[in-house]
Formats: C-alpha cells, structure tokens, sequence
C-alpha cells in the first residue's frame, strides 16, 4: 500500500521548513494518570491514548507530591526501551509559581531517561519561560536539555497568559531556536483554572469559555502548534462528552484531555480525521505535487485556493492518519 505520508513527504521536499512536519505526534487525547498511585501506573504501558501522562500537578495532593515524584522516575526508567501502546509519554510537572518545581526537577534528574514530553503548566509570562529554563539548566545541566528529541508541551491557564500568549510562545520557541531546549509542539488550554481566574462559572455547555478557547486555538494555529482542549470533568455525561469533542474539532482543536481511561475512545474518535477528510487531503497533496512539477504554486482544487497553508492542514491529516492506523489507536 502506498504509505499516506508519502504524499506529504513528496510535498514536503518542495519546503524545508514543512519537513519538520514529518516528527508529527497524534495528541487526539492527553489522559493523566496520577503518579501517586502505582495502581493507576501499573495500566500505563497498555494505555491507547495518543499520550499518556505521568501528573505531578493538581491531580496529585500536596502531602503526596514525594512519592509521586519518586514513582514518577521509577516509572521513567521501568518503562525505557519498552513498547507502549501510547505514541507520547509525558510528565506533567508543578508550575514555576507553586515553589514545587524545583523539587521536582531535582528529583526527576535523577530518571535515566527524560519523558518523550515534559509539561509545563500555568505559564503566564515569557518571564516564567526564563526562570523555567534556568531551573532545568541548573538542575539536569545543560548538556541532557539540549538539542534532546524531548518535546514540550505547556498550559495557558490564567487571564493574563490567554492575553500574553503569543508573546510566551514566541519565547519558548526562540528559546528553542537560541539554545536549543526542548522544542515546543502543543499547547493545552486549563480551562478549570481558567474559569478559577476569571470567576466565571463553570456550565455544561461552556459558554463561559467561548472567547478564551477561540483566542487560545487561534494563537495555537498562528503558531503552527497543536491546540489541546479543555477537561472535561461530567465523568459519566459520554454524550456531552462527545458533543465537546466535535465541537473543539470542527474549531481547530488538536486534541482533548482526559481524565479518566473511559473517556479516551470518544476522544480518540471524534478527533479521528474522517475518510472524506483523508480523501480529501491525500487528493489535495496529489494535486499541489502535479502542480509543483508544472512549474505552478496556487491552484485551484474542488473551487478553493490552494497555497501551503492548505497543504499543511492536508500533511497534518495525513501524517496523523498514518500514525493512528500504524500505532493501531
Ligand atoms: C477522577 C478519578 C479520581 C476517578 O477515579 P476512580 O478510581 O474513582 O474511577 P473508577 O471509575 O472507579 O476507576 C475505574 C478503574 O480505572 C482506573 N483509573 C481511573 N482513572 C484513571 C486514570 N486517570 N489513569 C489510570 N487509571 C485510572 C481506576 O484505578 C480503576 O482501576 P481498577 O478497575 O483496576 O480498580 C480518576 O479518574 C483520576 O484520578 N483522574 C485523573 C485526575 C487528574 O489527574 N486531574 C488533574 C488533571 S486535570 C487538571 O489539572 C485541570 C486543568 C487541565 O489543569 C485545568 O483545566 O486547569
Ligand atoms: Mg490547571
């Protein structure tokens, strides 16, 4: 069988910048699993969610964070080299406000190997990116944070970060570029905290949200990143469930957190890309191919425009569909 990503790897040589695109991770869903509890670690390596994490934050209680913490690396090294039924396994950590993240850093430096995703929540100021830097620098030393294929994934959570957001993306991603830490790959809107900064109250059908989710998703796609939703916390609502799902899907969403293992194959498939969606790309990507080869950059396909950001909507479809039929998610 023709392999899909071969479509896009074709149109990716036209751009060099569009081949990073090729390190594609699926985060349809993001489920925590609290890392005090070695009942609920003990299920990670069978987890189907795109990206498990390993939850240090507010999933865990403040008099348990040490033995999370110690769990946590444990669960680090136990797991290294072994095959994971997830393609991401991350490792959330305390934010730089708590005052636990030193801590934590100290504790996970002691881990082998690095999770394949720290994150970082409540970023609220480019400042925050600099102190954070500094404190893995200090911590792990320079030489295991950089040019390191671990990826990071940070969380927007308060009003003041929703307004500076592009300004603490741009910082992470120049701090990237400069010094090559951790390269930034999604971002995930902390809605509950969100709403705690706001006063707002939080409803069933999230209305109190609307603005901040599509400003978020809107700075997330400005900046060629994934777009990772809101929790959502009615454990046994699986139609609700599902209708937030569709909802963050058809506004731009990546993905969705989970909180619990039943909510993962709803999530899982309503941000599944459809087969017409497949079609659709797989056609688009053929298309932009033929044209580059006649010398011609937009065209028109099925009465639309097509110009590169089209066809990195199309590659990230295809990519994503590659790794969900190869993973078996
Ligand atoms: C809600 C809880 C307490 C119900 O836990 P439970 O044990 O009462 O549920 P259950 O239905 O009885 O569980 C059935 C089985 O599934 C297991 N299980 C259940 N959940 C998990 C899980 N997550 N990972 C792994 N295994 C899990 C559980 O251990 C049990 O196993 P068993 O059949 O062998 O006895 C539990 O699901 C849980 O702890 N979930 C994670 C909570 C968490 O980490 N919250 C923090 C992230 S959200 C957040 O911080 C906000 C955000 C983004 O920042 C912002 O919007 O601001
Ligand atoms: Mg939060």
């Amino acid at each position: 069988m023709t392999s899909l990503v071969g479509y896009a790897r074709r149109c990716a040589s036209q751009f060099a910048s569009v081949s990073e695109k090729a390190k594609y991770v699926p985060r349809r869903s993001l489920l925590y699993v609290p890392a005090s509890s070695e009942k609920m670690l003990n299920k990670v390596p069978l987890m189907k969610s795109d990206c498990v994490v390993l939850e240090l934050e507010d999933g865990v209680a403040l008099t348990s964070k040490a033995v999370a913490r110690s769990n946590a690396v444990k669960t680090l090294n136990q797991l290294q080299g072994s095959m994971l039924s997830c393609f991401e396994l991350g490792l959330r950590v305390n934010s730089f406000a708590s005052g636990l993240l030193e801590d934590d850093l100290k504790e996970l430096s002691k881990a082998e190997v690095l999770p394949a995703a720290f994150m970082i929540p409540k970023v609220d100021t480019p400042e925050d990116v600099a102190t954070i830097y500094d404190l893995f620098r200090t911590t792990f030393g320079a030489n295991r944070i950089t040019d390191s294929p671990t990826r990071l994934v940070i969380w927007i959570e308060s009003a003041r970060a929703l307004l500076d957001m592009p300004r603490i993306v741009s910082s992470v991603i120049n701090l990237h570029r400069n010094s090559g830490f951790f390269k930034l790959d999604a971002v995930v809107f902390g809605s509950d905290d969100f709403c705690a900064d706001i006063g707002a109250i939080r409803t069933a059908e999230g209305l109190e949200n609307i603005y901040a989710r599509q400003r978020f998703v809107t700075v997330c796609k400005a900046f060629q990143l994934q777009a990772i939703d809101s929790v959502y916390i009615d454990l046994k609502d699986e139609e609700g469930l599902r209708e937030s799902c569709l909802q963050g899907h058809s506004w731009g969403f990546t993905g969705k957190q989970a909180i619990h293992p039943s909510q993962v194959p709803i999530i899982q498939d309503s941000y599944k890309p459809s087969a017409e969606r497949v079609e659709w790309a797989k056609s688009l990507a053929d298309a932009f191919s033929m044209h580059q080869q006649g010398g011609t950059g937009a065209f028109s396909f099925r009465g639309q425009m097509i110009d590169r950001p089209l066809l990195l909507q199309a590659m990230n479809v295809l990519q994503m569909q590659e790794r969900i039929m190869g993973g078996g998610l």
